[in-house]
């Protein structure tokens, strides 16, 4: 099995690269975020409890994503390999999601970043939020908060996996083709 995670910013394009590595790589896309939209849309308790966060830009809490993660997992037992997006986001959530992996003899292989100027993705998020319709990128100070909880809970998993021997970055500035070039030649090398 193949597991990444695909690490960056709000707005760094994770989820536009998952769709182009999934197909390429055969990788099953779990996006907490989609998840939590798609709950969110459905309105299941687990969608009403994450609303309250997601709305203000904070983070869900660790139990919940966790819990709702193994789930989603545990929810495909052929696949060939994870690529985990937006997740995790903590390093308590990181820890897990190696506790989680090492109780099914599996393992990260990598986690690649996408690298991108915080005014440039403030930007985007803006423009995104346009035609989102996601409460969390209209308002710029919503966003900033993100940037916020990125930069106090987020950052140090750059740590966290580069102690482990398994980090990268990419640029995430160019056209969508380039990046995903970027990214499929880190990937080309497991
Ligand atoms: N791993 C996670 N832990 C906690 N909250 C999460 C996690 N993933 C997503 N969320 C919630 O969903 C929101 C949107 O996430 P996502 O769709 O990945 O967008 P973005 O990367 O653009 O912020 C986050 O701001 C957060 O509230």
């Amino acid at each position: 099995m193949i597991n990444i995670v695909l690490f960056g910013k709000p707005g760094a394009g994770k989820g536009t690269q998952a769709e182009f590595l999934k197909e390429k790589y055969n990788l099953t896309h779990l996006s907490t975020g989609d998840i939590f939209r798609y709950n969110i849309k459905n309105e299941t308790e687990l969608g009403q409890l994450a609303k309250t966060y997601m709305d203000k830009g904070d983070l869900v809490p660790d139990a919940v994503t966790i819990q709702m993660l193994q789930s989603e997992v545990e929810k495909n037992p052929d696949s060939a390999g994870f690529l985990f997006d937006g997740f995790p986001r903590t390093i308590a959530q990181a820890e897990a999601l190696d506790a989680f992996l090492a109780s099914k003899g599996e393992s990260i292989r990598a986690t690649v970043a996408l690298e991108a100027d915080d005014e440039i993705l403030v930007a985007r998020l803006l423009e995104r939020g346009k035609t989102s319709g996601r409460p969390d990128d209209q308002d710029e100070e919503k966003i900033r908060n993100r940037y916020q909880e990125y930069n106090e809970k987020t950052a140090p998993l750059m740590a966290y996996y580069q102690a482990q021997g398994k980090f990268y970055a990419v640029d995430g500035i160019g056209s969508i083709a380039e990046v995903t070039a970027r990214l499929s030649a880190v990937l080309d090398t497991f």
